[in-house]
């Protein structure tokens, strides 16, 4: 391919090269140069670029989580980001609280009441009665119990991502090249990815291509079950300025199945556009990753109007702005950390469902970790590509 093309081999040997310069792949590509390895970080777009999961100014971050791997993960995330911050000397955490409201006797809201306890996590939990006094313009739905995540918070999600890129050009060793897609790998002890304008070997690979992972492991005869949706990214007006603003202590929030059978709804305060507050809908429809924009389905849209109108009465329930994002979604939720099973030294970094973002210092930590050959700090059994025995496919 190389040779038909033209394209000219450069003759480094990187220690690794990390496709996609998205949260998880620019945290991986730092953790990496940080540890003296001579690293390539190749992204296909011109950086930065809105066109796939990471972009957009605002993340939650939160320990709220059922699962116990998900909460010891973050203890360290929340650190990661804090060292970050010290790094790059800019703030990248803001914190908010954030409010949980879920049917009071469902099995998930007591599963996540149950791990906060466990892993004492500063939990308010609030009783119907005092609701309004500690939320107003909130109505919480009959039913409905309510805790709220203390330390949880807002991660400047942009503003991190080219804090994270700019730490890592700054370690000896860490080059990006963005604006070349990756068209070709070839697995070997020496990885050699092609370009659309060059030809690059590695001792390692990490591919952390987001929405495109299943169109890179393609050239790998790995195809994994992963299913890409459009958000629409929803900002709406406050009646009256700031009522639910960052300014006035107001916090992030999850409504866990609004109505049974429907997907969580979450909202972010006002806070980057000032007087529109962000709530949207946590899943979405299919799309092609580089057809995102044909996907005009709005039924989301309509499941959020219902929302505001009943929860968040100081919003006019007609979003102002609506931008785009996507998920890649595994069918457990749960992320693709691992090895390619075939090939040792190509490492995967994928499906991070939506919530990923938060995870970025300490996903990059495992990643190169993996990509090192050392022994992941946590156990990643939930992450491995073998949980899809009957799903995940040889493409070859
Ligand atoms: C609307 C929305 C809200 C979210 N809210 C939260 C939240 O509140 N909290 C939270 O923790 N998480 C949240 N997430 C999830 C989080 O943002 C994602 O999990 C995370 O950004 C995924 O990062 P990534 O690096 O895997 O993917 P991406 O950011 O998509 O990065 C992948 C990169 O790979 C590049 N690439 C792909 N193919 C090639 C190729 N052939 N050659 C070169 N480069 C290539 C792409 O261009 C892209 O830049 C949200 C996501 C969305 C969309
Ligand atoms: O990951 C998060 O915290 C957000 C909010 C809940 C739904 C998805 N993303």
């Amino acid at each position: 391919l190389a040779r038909e093309l033209k394209l000219e081999m450069s003759s480094e040997v990187y220690d690794c090269i990390v496709i996609g310069a998205g949260i998880q792949g620019s945290c991986t590509a730092y953790q990496l140069a940080k540890n003296k390895q001579k690293t390539l970080l190749l992204e296909q777009f011109v950086l930065p670029h809105s066109r796939g999961s990471s972009h957009g100014q605002t993340r939650v971050i939160r320990k709220t989580y059922e699962e116990d791997f998900y909460v010891q993960m973050m203890h360290e995330s929340y650190e990661l980001w804090a060292q970050l911050e010290r790094e790059a000397g800019v703030e990248l955490y803001r914190r908010t609280g954030l409010l949980v409201m879920g049917p009071e006797n469902g099995e998930g809201f007591s599963r996540l009441k149950a791990t906060m306890q466990r892993h004492k996590i500063p939990t308010v939990f609030l009783e119907k009665q005092e609701f309004s006094q500690h939320i107003p313009n909130v109505n919480l739905a009959d039913g409905n119990g309510a805790l709220i995540d203390t330390f949880a918070g807002v991660l400047y999600a942009d503003r991190a991502l080219r804090a994270v890129q700019r730490l890592f050009q700054s370690c000896g060793g860490g080059v990006i090249k963005d604006g070349e897609k990756v068209i070709d790998i070839r697995p070997g002890t020496e990885v050699t990815v092609t370009t659309d304008s060059g030809v690059y070997r590695g001792r390692s690979l990490v591919i952390t291509a987001g929405p495109w992972a299943n169109t890179l492991l393609t050239h790998t005869g790995l195809q994994l079950p992963l299913k890409v949706v459009k958000i629409n990214v929803c900002y709406w007006k406050e009646k009256i300025p700031g009522t639910y603003s960052v300014g006035q202590s107001f916090p992030c929030f999850i409504e866990m199945e609004p109505i049974e059978g429907e997907y969580d709804i979450y909202g972010l305060p006002s806070n980057e556009y000032p007087g529109l507050m962000k709530v949207c809908y946590h899943m979405g429809s299919e799309t092609e990753p580089d057809e995102r924009d044909k996907q005009t389905d709005r039924g989301d849209i309509d499941i959020l109007v219902r929302f505001v109108t009943r929860c968040l009465p100081g919003l006019v329930p007609v979003p102002a702005v609506v931008e785009s994002c996507m998920y890649t979604v595994t069918p457990d939720h749960n992320f693709v950390l691992d090895s390619h099973p075939t090939y040792g030294n190509i490492i995967i970094g994928a499906g991070f469902s939506g919530h990923g973002f938060k995870f970025g210092p300490i996903i990059g930590k495992l990643l190169s970790q993996l990509a090192m050959g050392q022994v992941p700090s946590y156990d990643l059994s939930p992450f491995r590509i073998q949980r899809f025995q009957s799903h995940a496919r040889s493409s070859l």
